[in-house]
């Protein structure tokens, strides 16, 4: 792919769109006490401001239970991971929160918003806190990289002449402005996966999910791709990456939450290390 990682920061700052105002949140010293297997208690995260609560959520798909009585709070400015093998109830998890899946029981709250309350007319105001990234990126495949990521410029209602400034800087950012006549199955897997993080962040959300970020990447795509993910989370966004990629895991920090057969097994905080 010829990228071989090493964002340039100072300068991706001023291409990143103005977030709210960055708010360190300590993670250090959290009470990571685990919850038993069946997973009733509320994972003791003693955030100030938890921009996420979950409380007692269940989810069935008939009658295979995905998650199972889940309590979770996710603070505002938290990188947190979904951990767990395949099946565990990571994408589910995600689902829930920007309603992808409404939940079978239990309630779920986010950014002031109760979901299992929240009229269908506001369901549009709810996902706009969201940016998503897929594993299988998503871009639209008949658009080219500019108007994959102007789409979501435009429906967030910047004003018509800053749109075209705004995605050749989030494309500059992502490294991607030299392809930005391209069409997704033209580009590497690393590349779509670029240009789907820059789709996410135009819009500005609160929070981003990312299943899989860097599932199908090779070691320096992925790392370019947790840059950008560790770059918003430093402009204050809340990251919440679902992977079973335990290096990756290792390598970046931050809380983890592990998930096992649709249950709540640990929320752990795993330090630091120097990439
Ligand atoms: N739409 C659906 N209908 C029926 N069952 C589903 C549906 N979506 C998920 N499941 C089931 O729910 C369980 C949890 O699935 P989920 O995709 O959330 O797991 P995951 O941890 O994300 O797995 P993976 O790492 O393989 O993506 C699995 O047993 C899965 O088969």
């Amino acid at each position: 792919m010829g990228y071989s990682g090493g964002l340039a920061r100072g300068k991706l700052e001023t291409a990143l769109p103005g977030h709210v105002n960055p708010i360190p949140v300590n993670i250090a010293g959290v009470n990571s006490k685990a919850p038993d297997r069946r997973g009733s208690a509320l994972t003791a995260y003693e955030s100030k401001s938890a921009i996420i609560q979950m409380y007692r959520v269940t989810k069935r798909y008939g009658a295979k239970s995905a998650l199972v009585d889940i309590s979770l709070d996710i603070a505002d400015n938290e990188f947190l991971f979904l951990s767990g093998p395949s099946g565990a109830g990571k994408t589910t998890l995600l689902k829930l929160l920007y309603l992808g899946e409404t939940a079978s029981e239990g309630q779920i709250i986010v950014d002031g918003l109760n979901l299992s309350r929240i009229s269908r007319r506001r369901v549009p105001f709810l996902r706009r806190k969201f940016g998503i990234i897929f594993q299988d990126y998503k871009l639209i495949p008949t658009k080219n990289v500019y108007d994959n990521v102007a789409l979501v410029v435009e429906a967030v209602g910047v004003e018509r002449r800053s749109i075209k400034k705004m995605v050749n800087s989030l494309l500059r950012t992502v490294k991607m402005a030299d392809r930005s006549r391209a069409f997704p199955p033209s580009l590497s897997g690393g590349e779509q996966q670029r240009v789907a993080v820059a789709r996410a962040i135009a819009g500005n959300p609160k929070i981003i999910v990312a299943d899989e970020p860097t599932g199908s990447l090779d070691a320096d795509s992925a790392r370019v791709i947790l840059n950008l993910l560790k770059l918003y989370h430093r402009r204050g966004g809340t990251v919440i990456i679902a992977t079973h990629d335990t290096e990756l895991i290792r390598n970046t920090g931050g809380r983890v939450i592990l998930l096992n057969d649709g249950y709540l097994e640990v929320s752990t905080v795993i330090p630091k290390q120097q990439l």
